[in-house]
């Protein structure tokens, strides 16, 4: 068994997937090109911002000491991927089968569970809004991340505002699978590497989402691991940037890139902890741009499938009424 130096991946435990052509560009916060790709809303990792340094020092240990004895969200699936879901609509839909479970836990209770992770290969995933009832300590640190830097990109993108911090702490080898979020994201890495693939937000024909309504909203529903082509032919056509990124990396996902993001292999530390810094997007220009952009398309498909399901007043017939109102006419 190879023994990884701490800190780097196993490069050999990386799926090959098909459907990846480039590396996302990696550029320091001193390069006026870092701040051309984001306004730009493209993808990039930008390698010394120093936006978490102060949590460099978080481990499992320091986490348990001086997070505080609250609820933390536990995810567990069975297998390694964690695919999101609504909780109310899931209650709502009978059919639907949860992909995975959310136990509300302590720390202490967390660690449990990752130690009976080694023996069951069952998987886990803190995922924690970082709020004030973390303990002092934390508080301090989360105050010395570099607010500086991350304010001034905020004001000049015209973004909204700071919607919160989550901090994840994943096992090796969970995937959170292919979806996109409607929020700017300064996805910043702590501990442990995660490979990052990223879709333009043009490539929505060939990642097939579910339904607005439906618990899964905003996720693939390809799992791009093992695709089904007879149900996603498009999928064929599907291209992704990718990014791997270690301790200190913070990669910008601009709002309504999918992404799918895995841990990698560390051995030390077992796990990968990163926070992600979401932010509202920027207003809708008040004077619409023709044509429009991708993004807008999204936003435009999302609001005529609610503005259906709405009038209708049953999801499900969605399909059936935008089927009668294509199909022959604008084919
Ligand atoms: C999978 C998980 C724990 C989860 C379960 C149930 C509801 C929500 C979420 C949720 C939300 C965000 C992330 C972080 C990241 C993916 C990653 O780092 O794995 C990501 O997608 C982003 O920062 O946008 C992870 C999760
Ligand atoms: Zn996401």
């Amino acid at each position: 068994m190879a023994v990884f130096a701490s800190g780097s991946y196993d490069p050999d435990s990386i799926t090959k997937y098909s459907s990846i052509t480039e590396q996302i560009p990696r550029r320091s916060i001193q390069d006026p090109e870092t701040y051309q790709l984001i306004k730009d809303s493209k993808p990039v990792v930008i390698t010394d911002t120093n936006l978490v340094t102060s949590a460099s020092k978080w481990d499992l240990e320091y986490l348990n000491k001086n997070l505080g004895d609250g609820l933390f969200y536990v995810y567990t699936s069975n297998d390694n991927r964690f695919k999101y879901f609504d909780n109310k609509r899931a209650e709502k839909c009978k059919s639907f089968v949860t992909p995975s479970e959310r136990h509300h836990v302590t720390f202490l209770q967390f660690l449990q569970m990752l130690k009976r992770c080694a023996r069951t290969k069952e998987k886990v995933y803190l995922q924690q809004t970082l709020n004030d009832s973390v303990g002092t300590n934390i508080v301090t640190d989360f105050l010395q991340f570099n607010w500086d830097w991350v304010n001034k990109c905020q004001a000049a993108y015209g973004w909204g505002s700071l919607s919160s911090n989550l901090l994840l702490i994943g096992l090796e080898g969970n995937i959170t699978p292919v979806h996109y979020d409607e929020q700017e994201n300064f996805f910043a890495q702590i501990s442990g590497h995660k490979r990052c693939l990223l879709f333009s937000p043009d490539q929505f024909d060939c990642l097939y989402p579910h339904p607005v309504a439906h618990p899964c909203d905003r996720q693939s529903q390809v799992n791009i691991a093992n695709p089904d082509y007879k149900k996603f032919p498009r999928f064929r056509n599907a291209h992704a940037t990718e990014a791997i990124v270690g301790p200190g990396d913070v990669l910008y996902i601009p709002m309504y890139w999918w992404h799918q993001i895995e841990s990698l292999s560390s051995r030390i530390p077992p796990v990968t902890i990163s926070v992600n810094f979401w932010y509202r997007g920027t207003p809708l220009p008040d004077v619409i741009q023709y044509p429009l952009s991708p993004q807008q398309r999204v936003s435009v498909m999302r609001n005529v499938e609610k503005m259906l399901a709405a009038a209708l007043g049953d999801a499900e017939k969605v399909g059936e009424l935008l089927r009668t109102m294509v199909e022959g006419r604008y084919t």
